[in-house]
């Protein structure tokens, strides 16, 4: 059987190379010559699959290793009777990482403030229950669940009241609750003037160019963005207005992306009604465990310090904002230097692989690394 899977899908060999022979191929631009002999499909967020891509292929199998399956052309597949699967919740730690990473450096004192989460499944619903552990009040807006699923759900004007908003929906254009633009200049408008906005969704959730000019008409309003609308060729302007800018890599850990690989891998063995032979222990580094410094005890905000150790998100946001001011200074198009960020990202481990610092912390620290996922 002939495999094509995205060249960014780690391991993709070791795993898929069991089943078949394995092509790999830029996602971004697959042609229908690129799929015409193909048996198996295996994409990333970047590749648009549907009738203009697999019209004349013979396809019978597509799974996504990733969370996200708006580039999925669902209705499509299923009339075409093509098998398909996306890896749920592979990589929804690493995105709460990411968020309390991202808060401790836009707001220290987050642990004393109200957070609102939009959507809350697996990614929203991991974060919810850490705050929850945290003591942190938590406002919670999905209407496909009900407050059996979580004591706290409330209406989307009453989430738009939390001194934090994180959004965690899926894009979607139809249904009942369709996300695209959910958040637009008039629901911004109804936010506290010094809220902080979090995006790591979807980009077109939230309608950029009124974020923009709600960023420029309230100063104290603070915006941490990690998807974008129109990727790879994003807002330079509102990427400057925001306070964190990041490429799509908030599910970028090195856990998150072998789970996505392991996850579509038995997927597949399943449609062809194998035994799986690799798993992702196999694969991952073994006795990876990093140990955090301490810092020092007149550090002002030495969660951020400590979890920056672990994760540094400012670093993403800086080779974000210098990589795409050189390509627009230079004339060059800027979409590829995104996606080259993207390709080439570091591996980043979770947190369960660091340990606590040797030194005694301040009071409480401990507790919260440890709630936070910490050794
Ligand atoms: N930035 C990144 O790197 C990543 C982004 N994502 C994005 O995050 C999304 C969410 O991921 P999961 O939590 O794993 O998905 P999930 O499917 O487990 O949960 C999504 C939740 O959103 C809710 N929802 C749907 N429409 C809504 C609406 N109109 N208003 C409020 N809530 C709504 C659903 O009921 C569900 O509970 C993914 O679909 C993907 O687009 C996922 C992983 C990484
Ligand atoms: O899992 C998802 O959904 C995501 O957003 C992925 O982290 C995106 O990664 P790519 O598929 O765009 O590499």
């Amino acid at each position: 059987m002939k495999i094509l899977a995205d060249q960014n899908i780690p391991h993709s060999e070791t795993f898929f190379g069991q089943l078949g022979q394995v092509v790999q191929a830029p996602g971004r631009n697959l042609t229908p010559e690129q799929v015409s002999d193909i048996d198996a499909l295996i994409v990333r967020s970047v590749t648009q699959v549907d009738a203009s891509l697999l019209a004349n292929s013979p396809v019978k199998f597509v799974g996504t290793c990733t969370i996200g399956t708006d580039h999925l052309d669902i209705p499509y597949l299923n009339q075409r009777q093509i098998s398909w699967a996306s890896a749920q919740g592979c990589n929804a730690n690493s995105v709460v990482e990411y968020v309390f990473t991202a808060l401790a450096h836009v707001r220290p004192n987050w642990l004393n403030l109200s957070v609102g989460i939009i959507g809350c499944g697996n990614v929203g619903g991991h974060l919810y229950r850490k705050l929850r552990q945290l003591g942190v009040t938590v406002r919670v807006y999905d209407p496909f669940l009900n407050a059996n699923d979580v004591p706290d759900l409330t209406t989307l004007e009453q989430v738009l009241k939390a001194d934090i908003v994180c959004v965690h929906t899926p894009l979607t254009r139809g249904g009942p609750h369709p996300t695209l633009g959910l958040l637009g200049a008039a629901e911004l408008a109804t936010m506290q003037t010094n809220a902080v906005l979090l995006n790591a969704g979807r980009g077109e959730v939230i309608d950029g160019a009124a974020l923009a000019a709600h960023l420029d008409a309230q100063p104290e309003f603070s915006a941490v963005l990690d998807v974008w609308e129109n990727e790879p060729n994003i807002d330079t302007a509102l990427m400057q207005r925001v306070s964190i800018a990041t490429p799509h890599i908030a599910g970028y850990s090195y856990d998150g992306k072998i789970a996505g690989t392991e996850m579509i891998y038995q997927a597949l063995c399943a449609h062809l009604g194998i035994e799986p032979q690799i798993t992702a222990q196999q694969v991952l580094p073994a006795n990876s465990t990093v140990q955090l410094c301490a810092i020092e005890t007149t550090n002002a905000y030495p969660l951020a310090a400590l979890l920056g150790q672990a994760y540094n998100i400012l670093n993403d946001d800086h080779t974000l904002r210098t990589a795409l001011s050189q390509a627009a200074e230079q004339g060059r198009p800027l979409g590829p230097e995104f996606d080259a960020l993207r390709k080439n990202y570091p591996q980043r481990r979770e947190w369960h692989h660091f340990t606590q610092p040797a030194g005694k912390l301040a009071d409480g620290l401990s507790q919260v690394l440890t709630t936070l996922g910490f050794k």
